[in-house]
Formats: C-alpha cells, sequence, structure tokens
C-alpha cells in the first residue's frame, strides 16, 4: 500500500482546494476503503480538516453538485410506513455505530436538508479512523423531513424532498417509525444524533437503544476537558474549574449541553448547586437569559436564568458587568468576540481562556491570531475547528487548540460497541472528559495546548472508551462484560480496533 498512499498524497498536494481535496477523498474512499482510512489514520492533522471541520461544511453546501455515489440511507417522508423495510435492505449484517442528522443545523451553517449527509459521512469516518469501528459496521442516515432553506428548494441539484420541514407530530412521527425500525434490526446499535436544531431535540430517552447527541454531551464532555488541562496548565488545580466565572454566548443544544457540563463539573468540586449556577451568564441572540423569560426559555436554558442581568445586555455589557474569567462562543456568528469584549475580559482576568467553538472556521467567534494579539499572548485559547499556529510580532509562537467533539464521540462509540452499553450516562461522560484531560503529553502542554494533538486522537479515543466503558461495567450497564473484565478492559478494547491493513485474499499453508 505505500505506494498507493503515496501516490494519493501527492495527488492530494497537487489539488488547487481542500474542496477539491474532499471530493477526491471521496472516490478514494468508494474505490478502496481500506487505502482510505490506512491514510486518514496516518495523516490525521493534514486530512482531518478535509474530510471534517472545516472542509466538510462547504461539501455538505455543494453536496448536489459533488454527488457522485450514495453512501448511506437516506429516509424521506415519503417512506413512512416503509422504514422497516428501508432499514432491512441496508447491505450489512452487523452494524453497530449509527450516525443520524435531518440536516436542520448544519455546523453554524444552518438548515441544509438532506446535503446535510455530509455530517453523518464526515463524523463516522473518523469514527473508523479514530475510534477503530470497523466501516461495515457503521450507518450514515439522513432524515429528509424537507427543508425551510428557500435556496435549497431552487437549487436545480438539490437531492432531498422539495417541500418545507414537517413539523410537529408529522415529524416526531418520523423520527419514532426510524427508531423502531433500528430497534428491530439493529437492537445493539449506538446512535448518535447530530445536528439537530435545538428546537427538536427529544430523543435522549429512546430507550432501549443507546442513543447520544453529540452537540449536547460531547460537546459538553470535550469543554469540560480542555478547561480542566487549562487550569493545570496554568499551575491550578482542576478543583479551581469552581473558582471561574463563564460567559457563554449561545444557548441553542451546544451552548446549553457546554453550560451543563460544566455545571456539573463544579458541583464535583464540593459547591452546591445553588453556587455552581451562580458562575455563569449563557447569552443567546436577545440577550442573557434571565428570569423573565423563563416561560419562553427551555428546561435545559432555565437552570441558567438569572435575575441580576436585564434583557438586551450586549455581550459587552454581561463582560463588563459579570467580569468573566472564560468567554466561550457557541453562536454559530462569526466575530461575535470583537477586540472590545476579549480585551474587557483580559482587564479583570489576566490570563482569560477564550474558547471560540462554532464552526466552520468562518463561523468562530475570533480566530486565533485576533485572540492572542487582543490579549498580549496570554489567553488559553481553544476552538471547534482548527487554526494554525500564530508568531507574535515578538517572535513567540503560539499554538491553539482543537476543541472539538471528535476527541470524545470515536471513543464513546468504541466502548458501546464492544462493551454493548445500554444507555451513556453523565458520570460516563465526565470520565471521558478527565480521560482527555489525562491523554495530554508533555509536549502539548510545553505548546500551551489544553487538547491533545489531532494526530494522537486514536490513542485519546482508546483513553475514553477504557474509561467510560470502565464507569459502564461499574453501573451495571454492559450487556457483554463484567467487573473481572475491568482490569484488561485497555487489551479488550484495543484488540477490537479496526486497523486498515489488506486482508490477504490467498491464505498461506500454514494458515488453512
Ligand atoms: N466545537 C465543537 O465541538 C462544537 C461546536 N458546535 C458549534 O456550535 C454552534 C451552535 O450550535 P447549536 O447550539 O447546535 O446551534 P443552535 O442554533 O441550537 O444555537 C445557536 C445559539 O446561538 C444564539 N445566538 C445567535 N446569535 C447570537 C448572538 N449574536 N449572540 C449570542 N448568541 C447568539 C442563538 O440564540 C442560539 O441560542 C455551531 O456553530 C456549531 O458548529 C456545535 C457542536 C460541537
Ligand atoms: C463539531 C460539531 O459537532 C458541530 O459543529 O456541530
Ligand atoms: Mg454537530
Amino acid at each position: 500500500m505505500t505506494v498507493q498512499k503515496r501516490k494519493v498524497l501527492e495527488r492530494l498536494r497537487r489539488l488547487p482546494s481542500d474542496i477539491d481535496r474532499n471530493s477526491y477523498l471521496a472516490e478514494v474512499c468508494d474505490n478502496n476503503e481500506t487505502l482510505f482510512y490506512a491514510l486518514l489514520v496516518e495523516n490525521m492533522e493534514y486530512l482531518a480538516p478535509i474530510v471534517y471541520t472545516p472542509t466538510v461544511g462547504q461539501a455538505c453546501q455543494e453536496f448536489g453538485y459533488r454527488f457522485r455515489r450514495p453512501r448511506g440511507m437516506y429516509l424521506s417522508a415519503l417512506d413512512k410506513g416503509h422504514m422497516h423495510s428501508c432499514i432491512g435492505n441496508w447491505p450489512q449484517r452487523d452494524v453497530q455505530v449509527i450516525v443520524v442528522t435531518d440536516g436542520s443545523r448544519i455546523l453554524g451553517l444552518g438548515d441544509l436538508g438532506a446535503y446535510g449527509m455530509g455530517i453523518p459521512i464526515g463524523k463516522l469516518a473518523l469514527y473508523c479512523a479514530a475510534g477503530g469501528i470497523a466501516p461495515h459496521r457503521v450507518m450514515p442516515v439522513c432524515l429528509d423531513a424537507g427543508t425551510n432553506n428557500e435556496k435549497l428548494l431552487k437549487d436545480p441539484f438539490y437531492i432531498g424532498l422539495v417541500q418545507k420541514r414537517l413539523r410537529g407530530d408529522a415529524y416526531f412521527e418520523l423520527v419514532d417509525e426510524f427508531l423502531d425500525a433500528i430497534r428491530n434490526r439493529f437492537p445493539d446499535a449506538f446512535v448518535q444524533f447530530e445536528d439537530f436544531s435545538s428546537d427538536v431535540i427529544d430523543f435522549l430517552s429512546a430507550a432501549p437503544l443507546c442513543v447520544f447527541n453529540d452537540d449536547i454531551q460531547g460537546t459538553g464532555a470535550v469543554t469540560l476537558a480542555g478547561l480542566f488541562s487549562g487550569l493545570i496548565n496554568r499551575g491550578l488545580t482542576p478543583e479551581s474549574l469552581k473558582d471561574q466565572r463563564f460567559v457563554i454566548a449561545g444557548a441553542g443544544s451546544a451552548g446549553t449541553g457546554v453550560a451543563t457540563a460544566i455545571l456539573q463539573g463544579i458541583m464535583k468540586q464540593g459547591l452546591t448547586y445553588g453556587e455552581a449556577v451562580s458562575k455563569f451568564v449563557v447569552v443567546d441572540k436577545d440577550g442573557p437569559l434571565t428570569v423573565d423569560r423563563l416561560g419562553k426559555l427551555t428546561k435545559e436554558q432555565s437552570v441558567f436564568a438569572r435575575d441580576d442581568m436585564a434583557l438586551g445586555m450586549t455581550l459587552l455589557d454581561v463582560v463588563k458587568q459579570f467580569k468573566p474569567t472564560i468567554l466561550m462562543g457557541l453562536s454559530a456568528v462569526g466575530g461575535l468576540f470583537t477586540e472590545e469584549i476579549v480585551r474587557e475580559v483580559k482587564v479583570h482576568c489576566p490570563q482569560p481562556f477564550i474558547f471560540p467553538l462554532s464552526n466552520p472556521t468562518a463561523n468562530a467567534e475570533c480566530s486565533a491570531e485576533d485572540a492572542y494579539r487582543w490579549t498580549e499572548g496570554e489567553c488559553i485559547f481553544a476552538s471547534g475547528s482548527p487554526f494554525a499556529p500564530v508568531t507574535l510580532p515578538s517572535g513567540r509562537i503560539l499554538y491553539p487548540s482543537q476543541c472539538n467533539n471528535m476527541f470524545i464521540f470515536p471513543g464513546i462509540g468504541l466502548a458501546a460497541s464492544v462493551l454493548k452499553l445500554k444507555q451513556i450516562t453523565d458520570d460516563m461522560l465526565y470520565e471521558a472528559s478527565v480521560a482527555v484531560a489525562k491523554s495530554l503529553t508533555d509536549d502539548d502542554r510545553k505548546a500551551g495546548r489544553v487538547y491533545p494533538h489531532v494526530n494522537d486522537i486514536r490513542h485519546v479515543s482508546l483513553n475514553v472508551a477504557v474509561a467510560v466503558g470502565k464507569k459502564g461495567i461499574e453501573s451495571g450497564l454492559s450487556k457483554a462484560y463484567d467487573s473481572t473484565d475491568i482490569p484488561h478492559l485497555e487489551e479488550i478494547l484495543s484488540s477490537k480496533m479496526y486497523n486498515p491493513t489488506y486482508v490477504p485474499l490467498i491464505k498461506n499453508a500454514d494458515q488453512q
């Protein structure tokens, strides 16, 4: 395979843009899956931004024009009443990990309808390469309930249903029928919900299936991990999480998921619920979440409603009043963190955390270069999509970190599929955060990183799987293993990881 890999890499380097590289890699994957995964495993830093965020965003936007061959299962509102037979037609018999989207909120790009299929495909590429799930055991799914994106409804290449989105009962019946069909054919499958608009998310209790919402749970866990390692880098202990003050811009699935995970993390350091909740201001497009908005907030948002802020306050006003030590963005609004806002944070905290987590790159609340410049290189920076190292005028080089749920979901999927976990609990997610924080190397820390290098993602995913699996077994939630297996978990899980190598077509005499 060595020459083949070299050839593909050379061709990739000669292509003019990342979107061309993305299309070419899709072709490689269609023609030779083993080669594709071998390349991805060995060149994660180079290829993850092409297969995954940020380029996958453009791939979704241009999905119809670039479409060559179907990959994954498209289930539309027209399949209502037939989903059992549709799922029955999937050619592989041992599906263990499913990523499903309805395309209603793709990264920070809004409603992309059936074009959203690029996301389950990209996520599952990482499940295979980083989490070691064999490619024949994964299934990307797009639930096509229509789209409200006028541009797509007029797009001659649009591949989805040309109709407005189903809402209410009609929509939930579609999702229910899908889940029912999965339960019927793949009862032990792990189902990841991805990029569903926050106003329709209500599936986390799809028992007896093991379901996981990546945007809420995965993003929460990965963010908490970066806070732990950032505090350690600053010479503090993880317990000092309880002394931080958080402003989170964005109160959708990701923003509230992050706030909830940190809240639980703080309570584990000994604070009461009331004390912990007072550490947060969560802001949405209308300003801070406040008690006078309670009737209009979701259950998850209501937790963070405050009585000392006013509806309509700007982010700058909030920062001035609350004096956060940590500023996070999950708003999908590119450039939301202005120079004035970031400098204001630094007035009260000399070494703040600045985490613009929205994807893809154009939607990040600020760039790495801006955040470092505006804080004289003193901030801890992490973003959802990768940024290149930044050289300050002094010549000092700073290495931004990538805070993306990609450090969490492949490991959770590995644990869930091997151990046949019945559910993913908050305790497991907390252990996943700790495992990511512990996976940093001395070199990562020396470079000021708060997340592991992406080239280590396979190892990080194994660490996550071991931590989550151990908690799962201890909680009696594994259908396949018990407490006697805990000491051997790492060996068990690593031995089950898919390795992209060619299998000999003709067996040697001693193998026959
Ligand atoms: N780094 C990572 O691992 C992840 C990043 N994300 C990113 O988070 C972003 C949001 O995702 P969701 O929460 O699912 O979307 P969403 O659409 O549910 O939520 C967006 C939120 O931002 C708020 N918002 C809009 N304009 C704002 C403004 N000017 N100021 C403050 N808040 C504003 C909205 O009111 C809403 O509460 C996306 O860009 C997505 O790519 C999501 C999951 C993981
Ligand atoms: C990373 C991810 O899941 C998102 O941006 O939605
Ligand atoms: Mg997502």
